[in-house]
Order: C-alpha cells, then structure tokens, then sequence
C-alpha cells in the first residue's frame, strides 16, 4: 500500500484534452474506482439533499409561511385528447338558454360555490385554478372533489399562462367569464407584495388579452373588493363614492383593476362587470379570515386578537353570506350583455358595470366574536388590539340600490343565520379537530 500514490482531485483531470489517463496497475485503478464511487454516492446524497429540501418542504397552511416565488415556478400538466375531452364535457351546457362559464380561481371560496350553482341549473362550467399555498391547499383540494362530484372540471394552471387560457378558448366558445381568481387577504399585502401584481394586476391583463382576441369575445364578471372604498368615510359606501384613497395595496390593485376594465371596454368592447364584495363569509371559507380563524382559535383556547379604533372606536363590517353573493354573481352574470369587439377592435360601446354586493347592516368585530361564542359554546379569549396600521378600515357598509334596481339583489341572510351555517360546516368538516384547520 506504501508504494501507492495519494489519490487527489488532480487524478481524475485528463492530460490532454479529451484524453484520460491510463492507469497503470490494476490495484492502484480498483482503489481509484472506489474513491470515485464513494464521491459520486458522496454528490449523489447532497444533490438528492437539496432536491427533497426544494420541491419537498411541507406546505404551509398559514400566509406568513408561504413562500411567493415558488407559485410563479411551478409548472402543470395539461393538453392531450383525454384532458380536451374532461374541459369539454365540463363546459357543455345542458339546459335551454344555459351558458358556458369560464370560472377563474374554482377552487376558491367564492369560486366553488358559484361555480356549484351555475352548474347545478345547467350551465356548462369549467373551472381554473393554481391551487396556490396563500392558505391550506387541502381546504382547495376538498372543493375540488365536491365540484367533482358536480360535474365541473378544474383545469390546473394560473391566469398569467396566456398560452393555456388561448387554448381553453379554442377548446370551448366560452360565452362568459367569471373571474375570481385573485391574491385575496388585506393585511398579507405587506409581507408579500409581489403575489398582488402578480395575480391581480399581470393576471387581469392576461385573461383580458386572450379575451379581447377570442371569438366570440366573451362577457367578463369579475371580483373587485369593498376595499376599494379606502378612506373613504361617507358611508353607506355608494358606487359614486370616490375610491381614490386606498388604505391596502390590496385595494390598490382591485382598484387599478377597476382602471383595466374601462380600457379593455373602451379599446376592446369587452363587456366588464366588476361586483365590490364586502367581507363575504360561509361554509367552505377562508381561513386567513377573521371569522375563520376566530372560530379555530376560541375552539382551541387561544386568545384572539380584536381590533379597535383610536378612542375605542368600533370596527366593523358588512358582513355578507355567501348564497347572498353566489345570487348576485349569478344576476351579473345572467344581465351581462355580449361584448361588441370583434378581431380585438371595438364595433360599437359595450357595458361597462361596477356593483356593490354588500348585506347593508355593519356589523362590530366584538359582536361577531359574541356570535361566535354562543354558537361554539365557548367563551373567546378576547385581545383588544389597536386597529394596525397595515390595511385594515375602521369600517365598510355598502349602499346596494344599484344592484337592487339592476340585478334583483336582495340579501337576506343575516350575520346570526350565516354564521350558525359556518360553524356547522367548521365542526363537520374538521370533525372534532381531528383534520388540522388551516
Ligand atoms: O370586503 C372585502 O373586499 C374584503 O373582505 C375581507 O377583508 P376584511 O374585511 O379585512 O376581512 P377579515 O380579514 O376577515 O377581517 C374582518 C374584521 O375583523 C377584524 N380583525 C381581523 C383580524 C384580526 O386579527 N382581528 C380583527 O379584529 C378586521 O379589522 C375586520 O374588521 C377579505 O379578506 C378581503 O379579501 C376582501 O376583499
């Protein structure tokens, strides 16, 4: 062994270009084979290593762990005649005068249920969805499997895919849109910025490009947001209401939303209707909201934070009940007129609409946590915390003659009735605690 050189990295490296060394004895080459093969097994484990450490990281179920830049990387399967065939029979309309609804974000909160609704009187529905980790992808994954059991289809991928929603529409003549997929939450906009532009803003203009060159072009409905009403402090807020000062960046985007849909309308002749949600809450909801999470931690014995106002000044909101919501989307979507764009130019002007779809009777944070507590049986650990300085509005109430006089909207469900129907839905589905609410 004595006689034996050293083995060093230098070994390995040819002489000549292109040329390896021969080695000499065949004890000194098994030696070397060995060392080589202890180093490749040696690399193999680290590149493994980081690997499993990249793709394989659990999920996150909260906001403040998800990680943003790994939503624009990942990439998803699609195509093919058996994936053609599934977004086909999705969107076909099986009743008379039904329409076929492109959803965006299905597999949201808001998304499934209307998209449930629609399909259940008939109309052709496929969904879209990124199935991102904002919150607890599981949650996603469930109302996936319902809208499943109800014949809608969700197509996986992101609204800034142009060359996959360019195919959905050579796939499906969609008559309309509805369009909810979005980076939702106001207060996550601090910690994750980027995740607003990249969904509400860069998406919007993604979905609207292919819509404006699709033929025929199809009627838009969309989400925008009560936040859109900032500082504003005339209440009820009104769609007249100046919605220039947004408190969020959030609302910033809904708001510049809002801008996007004027000049699709006014270049493209899209037909655009944009429905200002206002704290929209029920079963199978969010669980970064207030109400949500609330109901986790009171069950849990955790204290929740409760926020105040300078001069203990009460916070509240319009609290709306989601079948509330999935009417008014479905009225939007039912009086949307088509769109007069033609080859991405304009024949004459479209609609352009904006509504309010609150419930018009403010409710405090406080009393929801009393609701809360009757409901659930336990007695909530309240924290009074000053409003933070993050995004949140000291209230929102929403004026809704407009989508009364227009959509037929009647909300009727108050903030007693919704909740008890939540919590039903909470105690069900995370059955006695036993699935981790995200
Ligand atoms: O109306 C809307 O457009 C918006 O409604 C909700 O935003 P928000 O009203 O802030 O809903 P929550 O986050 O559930 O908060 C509800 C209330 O609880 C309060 N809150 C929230 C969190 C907390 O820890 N403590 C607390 O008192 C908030 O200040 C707010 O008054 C949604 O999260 C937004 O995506 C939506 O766009």
């Amino acid at each position: 062994m004595s006689q034996l050189k050293p083995m060093s990295h230098l070994d390995n490296i040819p002489s000549t270009p292109g040329k390896f060394k021969m080695d000499k004895s065949p004890y000194i080459h098994r030696l070397r084979l060995h060392s080589s093969l202890a180093k490749l097994t040696f690399w193999s484990v680290v590149f493994l290593g980081l690997i499993f450490l990249f793709f394989f990281r659990s999920p996150s179920s909260s906001p403040q762990q998800s990680d943003p830049s790994r939503r624009s990387l990942r990439t998803y399967n699609w195509g093919g005649p058996a994936w053609e065939k599934r977004v086909r029979s999705s969107a076909r309309v099986r009743s008379r005068n039904g329409v076929s609804v492109l959803v965006t974000g299905a597999a949201g909160f808001v998304g499934t249920h209307v998209s449930t609704a629609l399909k259940r009187r008939g109309d052709g529905v496929l969904g879209l969805d990124n199935f991102n980790d904002y919150y607890d992808p599981s949650l996603k994954r469930a109302r996936q499997a319902l809208l499943e059991r109800t014949g809608v289809f969700i197509v996986e991928g992101d609204i800034n895919d142009s060359t996959l929603l360019r195919k959905l529409f050579e796939v499906v003549a969609f008559t309309h849109v509805m369009h909810l997929a979005a980076q939702a939450g106001v207060r996550y906009a601090m910690e994750n910025p980027a995740s607003y532009v990249h969904s509400n803003i860069a998406g919007l203009v993604s979905l609207l490009e292919v819509c404006k060159s699709a033929n025929p072009q199809p009627a838009i409905v969309w989400a925008s947001s009560s936040s859109v009403y900032g500082l504003n402090t005339k209440v009820p807020f009104s769609e007249r209401d100046r919605t220039d000062q947004p408190a969020s960046l959030y609302a910033a985007t809904k708001k510049a939303g809002e801008e996007i849909a004027h000049t699709y309308n006014h270049i493209y002749g899209l037909s655009l209707t944009g429905l200002r949600f206002f704290t929209v809450y029920g079963p199978w909801g969010r669980p970064d909201m207030a109400y949500f999470f609330f109901t986790k931690d009171i069950l849990k014995g955790k204290s929740i934070p409760i926020f105040e106002a300078s001069n203990h000044g009460t916070v509240a909101r319009d609290f709306t009940y989601i079948d509330d919501i999935v009417k008014g989307c479905l009225a939007a979507l039912d009086t949307a007129e088509k769109s007069t764009g033609s080859g991405g130019k304009k024949t004459r002007p479209a609609q352009l609409r904006v509504f309010n779809l609150g419930n018009t009777s403010p409710v405090p944070v406080s009393d929801l946590v009393s609701i809360l507590e009757r409901l659930l049986k336990v007695k909530a650990k309240r924290r009074i915390m000053k409003l933070p300085r993050n995004g949140d509005v000291q209230f929102t109430h929403a004026n809704i003659s407009l989508a009364q006089r227009e959509l037929g909207y009647k909300p009727t469900t108050d903030l007693h009735t919704g909740l008890k129907k939540f919590v039903r839905w909470y105690l069900n589905y995370y059955a006695g605690g036993k699935k981790a609410a995200g």
